[in-house]
């Protein structure tokens, strides 16, 4: 059960109103569940645990289930924190599905990348301290989670033969990161480092990711989740409407940039996405990713 797993009291729903947490949606361990959401009873913080095998790539449904389950936490208003995770060895998340980006459907492509602009706003923009557990690799749209989060833990690299990774490789891929995720960069590392990063679409290993600040802690892998649950009450702690406004002289204006321009910005990616020349780069990278298994 890989919930039973997770923390030391995990609640269901009853137990969660017994403990005046009255959590409406607790997801059950079912292998279905693109996301788990559990709050442990003692601590009061609640983990979100991606779980689209193979990768946690972000689909439409699996954006959209992130938000879903960032909004029913936030719907709890004893709790204070919150901790972002994958079920999986290895994979943080793998950043943008890109099946969904391969010959799309145009309406169905501009709610994917609605979709995922709405985890921005969810996340990065959340009334919850959020502390990313990042126990593998985060490329992309999967480092764009991580920056999303107040607090970023990551497994070390120490000792692997293959160590995870992290940062935003777009260009690496042919594409560049909008503008409000490569602020998000900028905001995190610093123009100097974002620069090199974004240009180079350099994928940093642990080590070299603590050096620059785009993670803040590396702990040995067995030691990533639980890390960022006692992180997550110790953020919990702070009185809530001063962390907050915090946050926000930092994230507030580049929030509400894209809120004014999130229909330019969703027009923008679907003529990009759509076009020839990014369609032969897509396909080129789907086929190199199912050769690499081959
Ligand atoms: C590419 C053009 C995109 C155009 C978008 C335009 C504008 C938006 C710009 C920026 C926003 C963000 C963009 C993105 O996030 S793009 C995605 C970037 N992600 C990556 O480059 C990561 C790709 N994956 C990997 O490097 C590896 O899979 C991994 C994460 C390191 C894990 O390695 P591992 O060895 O464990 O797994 P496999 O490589 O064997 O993969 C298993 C399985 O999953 C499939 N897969 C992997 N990643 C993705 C993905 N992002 N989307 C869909 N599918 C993915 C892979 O093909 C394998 O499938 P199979 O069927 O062969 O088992």
């Amino acid at each position: 059960m890989l919930v039973a797993t997770l923390s030391k009291r995990l609640l269901r729903v009853g137990q969660a109103k017994r403990c005046g947490l009255s959590l409406r949606s607790f997801s059950d361990a079912k292998d279905k569940d693109l996301v788990l959401t559990s709050i442990d009873g003692d601590t009061g913080v609640a983990t979100i645990t991606m779980n689209q095998a193979p990768v946690n790539s972000l689909s439409l449904e699996m954006c959209q289930a992130i938000t879903t389950a960032i909004k029913e936490v936030e719907s709890q208003p004893e709790i204070q924190s919150l901790v972002l995770a994958s079920s999986l060895p290895g994979v943080f998340c793998a950043g943008l599905d890109i099946t969904e980006l391969h010959k799309p459907d145009e309406k169905r492509l501009t709610d994917f990348w609605h979709s995922f602009q709405q985890i921005y706003f969810d996340l990065y923009g959340s009334r919850l301290a959020t502390i990313a557990a990042i126990a593998g690799h985060a490329p992309a749209a999967g480092c764009m989670l991580a920056l999303s989060c107040d607090y970023r833990i990551m497994v070390s690299g120490a000792g692997s033969k293959k160590p995870s990774t992290i940062g935003l490789n777009e260009t690496k891929l042919g594409i560049v990161a909008p503008s409000w995720l490569g602020y998000q960069y900028i905001d995190t590392i610093g123009q100097r480092q974002a620069e090199l990063g974004l240009s180079l679409g350099l994928l940093h290993q642990p080590e070299q990711a603590l050096a620059i600040g785009l993670v803040d802690e590396l702990v040995p892998r067995e030691e990533v989740l639980s890390r960022a649950q006692a992180e997550a009450v110790k953020w919990g702690k702070i009185p809530a409407k001063a962390r907050l406004a915090s946050k926000m002289l930092a994230r507030k204006a580049r929030l509400d940039h894209l809120a004014a321009t999130r229909k330019e910005d969703n027009d923008f990616f679907r003529s990009f996405v759509t076009n020839e020349t990014a369609q032969k780069i897509i396909d080129g990278y789907l086929q190199s990713l199912s050769k690499k298994k081959s």
